[in-house]
């Protein structure tokens, strides 16, 4: 082994240092560990350190990355004990150190040269060449005594294979660049004519010292003649995704998903904060690696966008491992559930298995004719939930918030969304930098919202109803907003500007004068920009950054800068949709919610007009929703033909969509109903009540007068969900459940109440007078009775 020992005071020394960094392990003598800690930044080198004379000293020259520490034999003896756990190749002991041709006893040197003897130029006579001592440990079997040399990178990825000589390793040196010798052409320097040189990183050789590995930082097209990256053909895995990265930085095509990531670094941070917390959930090793993946990508793409790349990295980790001091590993406090602050959940159900990640996405089907009564009642249910589970669940963090307002609301936000918030809520005037949107989005949104705006526009009620019962009696209605409405936006497993359209559009037509929307914040604490944009084109005076059931209790009970409200309306998860329950049963807080909106549903009745493609991507619509999603297709006298490829079109679609992993879950428990007739299509249909029922036949509009429950209809072929969950007019938020049997969907009438009012005349009061007596005395109340007998015999006198 050649050790070159270098005196950081000898000045004349200072020009070899790069160089001999190149060849490994350089001992230095008289140096700090400052100044040992640049030339291990500037160089990346392994280097030995003599002189540690403690054992604290030599901890910090091994945590700043010094390989190997030298101790003089009688201070070894005395701290012996001390060095209880450091690696004994990190220590090396001598009882020489001024001796060049020290002995140590923990290294197996055979020769250690002082740097006053080298020399990297070629024409200097009387020194020892850096390169020749290198190599005067090294063998060759090849009869041209030329080296094997393998090139790799600084991954150590192969480039490809070349030979050296000793003039071309002497060269090499010197120049601190690729140069290698051409069997053909003689020292070859590396990319002079091509461009693609190479900066030198390290030379080393394998354990018999017959071949020499070139490890090289690769500049321009490539190493390989054929202007590719190495000789080998093109890169896999990390390689890989770090170029595509890398090209996309530089630029990227129309659309591309990675050039959006490096343009919004909120939308970069949530997924990696997504991705990090889908990989802590994943259980089963296929999914830790799809999940790892994904991880791996978005971090990736951080690096590349702030110019740092896989080696950056990976010197980074070797680095953290040549320290020998080590952090607890605990946790940063804001990733520990919070103790104090937040109610205990009640104990959580066991886990489910994940759902595979390959096999077929298929429903069951079942025909009418086959099933049993009990078996037909069973498919008109949604699956059940356990309220009082989780109602139980949901008590407590009320509570908290009730008692501890913004405070809780802060804590419940960190335990249950995993971010830590300055202010948990945002009030109007919002920040238009956090609601600026591209164009294309902004003129979607726009175009939905002048839609959804007609349509409930034309429903609200403006006119006073009048009424004369009977000559001198005018009875009359007339509406009036509420107040102070809650808008519930969902945000857990997507984004929602949609349901705050159809939430605050009905809302602001109405006319209530405080508009307040809560929904979960991204992963760096902010607002969703569309959904801020529209908060703001509503007229929303707040917007709560909070979910689940802290959100609805902050609405219901008000906190120190949540206004408090009359209404709560939006749909939820089941811990959104359980909070709006109690808070609704919780006469101290007062306050009405819209319906009880759950997981999404729909229902598709198909005949064989249908377009096996257009009705499953109608289910699978829905079916990516949530987990829980269900989704129903009732297949009206079919072909077997048409229903396989109905079931085919779901299995292709599926697989190709980012939310595959949902509908994995959610199709498997919904289900295909084949009955005999479109009466009994619609029989069925109105029993199960669907939140929305697709016609997928011709002439569908004749069906309408049948059906009497559903939350809305989408008639005929070329009316997809789609077109009312986001833009036709209608309102999205509807009725699950089976509960469209007796709810309306959000409408505008949601967001207003209805007062009634009555005026007589002496004449009225003097001709209806004699029954309200009669009636006021059956029931027992006389006051009742003289508050118009004081009249009527003033009338009548
Ligand atoms: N019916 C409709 O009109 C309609 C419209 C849109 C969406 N949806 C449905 O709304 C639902 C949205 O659900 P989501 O989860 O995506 O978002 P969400 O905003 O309803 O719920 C997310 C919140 O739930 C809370 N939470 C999560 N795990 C919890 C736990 N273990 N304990 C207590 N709180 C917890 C968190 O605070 C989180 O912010 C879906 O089922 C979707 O189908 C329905
Ligand atoms: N289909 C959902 C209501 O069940 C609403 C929605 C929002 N975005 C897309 N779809
Ligand atoms: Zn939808």
């Amino acid at each position: 082994m050649f050790l070159p020992s270098l005196d950081a005071t000898d000045v004349a020394q200072a020009s070899l240092k790069n160089s001999l960094t190149y060849l490994g392990s350089v001992l230095l003598k008289n140096t700090t560990v400052d100044s040992v800690k640049e030339l291990i930044q500037q160089t990346g080198s392994t280097l030995f350190w003599t002189h540690a004379s403690t054992v604290e000293e030599a901890v910090k020259l091994w945590d700043v990355g010094v390989w190997k520490v030298v101790f003089d034999i009688s201070v070894y003896a005395n701290v012996v004990q001390e060095l209880a756990g450091i690696p004994e190749e990190r220590i090396a002991v001598t009882s020489a150190l001024e001796n060049p041709l020290l002995d140590f006893n923990a290294v197996n040197l055979d020769t250690l040269v002082p740097a006053s003897i080298l020399t990297t130029d070629p024409s200097v006579k009387n020194k020892l060449n850096v390169g020749e001592a290198f190599l005067a440990a090294a063998t060759t079997d090849r009869a041209d005594g030329l080296y094997t040399t393998m090139v790799v990178d600084e991954r150590n990825t192969a480039l490809g294979l070349v030979y050296s000589s000793q003039e071309s390793v002497k060269e090499s040196i010197r120049l601190g660049q690729g140069v290698y010798q051409s069997r053909r052409h003689g020292l070859w320097h590396k990319g002079l004519t091509s461009g693609a040189t190479q900066t030198l990183v390290r030379i080393d050789y394998d354990c018999d010292g017959d071949a020499l590995r070139f490890i090289v930082k690769q500049h321009g097209a490539g190493f390989c003649h054929l202007n590719t990256r190495t000789c080998f053909g093109a890169e896999t895995g990390l390689a890989s995704l770090q170029q595509t990265l890398q090209s996309r930085k530089n630029s990227a095509p129309v659309g591309s998903y990675t050039a959006r990531l490096f343009n919004d670094a909120k939308l970069l941070k949530s997924k990696i904060m997504e991705e990090a917390e889908e990989l802590c959930d994943a259980t089963e090793k296929d999914d830790i690696a799809w999940e790892a993946a994904d991880l791996i990508y978005f971090a990736l793409t951080k690096c590349v966008s702030a110019g740092v790349s896989i080696e950056d990295i990976e010197k980074n980790l070797d680095k953290k491992a040549r320290k020998v001091t080590r952090r607890p590993g605990n946790a940063k406090p804001k990733w520990i559930e919070p103790t104090v602050a937040a109610p205990k959940p009640a104990p959580t159900p066991a886990p489910k298995p994940a759902p595979k990640k390959d096999g077929r996405i298929e429903m069951v089907t079942y025909s009418s004719n086959d099933i049993s009564a009990e078996k037909r009642a069973k498919l008109l249910l949604r699956p059940i939930i356990d309220s009082s589970e989780i109602s139980a669940r949901v008590a407590p963090i009320m509570k908290d918030v009730r008692e501890r307002g913004d405070a809780a609301l802060k804590d419940l936000t960190a335990k249950f969304d995993r971010v830590n918030l300055e202010h948990a809520t945002i009030k109007a005037p919002f920040n238009p930098k956090d609601m600026e949107l591209d164009p294309l989005t902004k003129a979607a949104i726009d175009q939905a919202y002048d839609n959804i705006y007609k349509f409930h526009d034309a429903q609200m009620d403006r006119e006073t109803l009048v009424v004369e019962t009977m000559p001198g009696v005018v009875c009359s209605r007339f509406a009036r907003p509420i107040e102070k409405v809650g808008l519930y936006v969902p945000g857990g497993t997507a984004i929602l500007p949609s349901t705050t359209l159809m939430l605050g559009i009905p809302a602001k037509v109405a006319g209530c004068s405080e508009i307040v929307i809560a929904t979960p914040p991204r992963a760096d604490g902010t607002v969703v920009p569309e959904v801020l944009y529209v908060a703001h084109k509503v007229g929303a005076s707040h917007v709560v950054l909070a979910g689940g059931a802290q959100a609805v209790a902050a609405m219901a009970y008000g906190t120190q800068t949540v206004p408090k409200v009359d209404k709560i309306c939006g749909p939820g998860n089941q811990y959104v949709t359980a909070a709006k329950m109690v808070a609704q049963n919780d006469t101290s807080c007062l306050v009405s919610i819209d319906m009880p909106a759950g997981p999404s549903e729909v229902l598709v009745i198909a005949d064989r007009t249908c377009k096996p493609s257009y009705v499953a991507a109608d289910l699978l619509s829905q079916a990516e929703h949530g987990v829980d999603s269900q989704v129903v297709l009732v297949a009206v006298d079919l072909e077997d033909s048409i229903l396989a490829a109905i079931e085919d079109a779901i299995h292709e679609q599926a697989i190709r969509l980012p939310r595959v992993d949902i509908i994995r879950e959610s199709i498997p428990k919904s289900y295909t109903l084949r009955v005999n007739t479109i009466d009994e299509a619609v029989r069925f249909s109105n029993e199960y009540a669907p939140e929305h029922l697709i016609l997928h036949i011709d002439n569908a509009a004749r069906l309408i007068p049948d059906i009497q429950h559903a939350g809305s209809v989408f008639v005929g072929h070329y009316s997809p969900e789609s077109m009312g969950d986001y833009a036709s007019g209608t309102n999205h938020t509807l009725p699950t459940y089976g509960y469209s049997r007796m709810y309306s969907g959000v409408n505008t009438l949601t967001f207003v109440k209805h007062i009634t009012s009555q005026e007589l005349t002496a004449e009225g009061l003097d001709r209806l007078g004699d029954t309200v007596m009669r009636l006021a005395e059956i029931e027992g109340l006389d006051a009742h009775r003289n508050a118009v007998a004081i009249r009527v015999a003033d009338i009548r006198k």
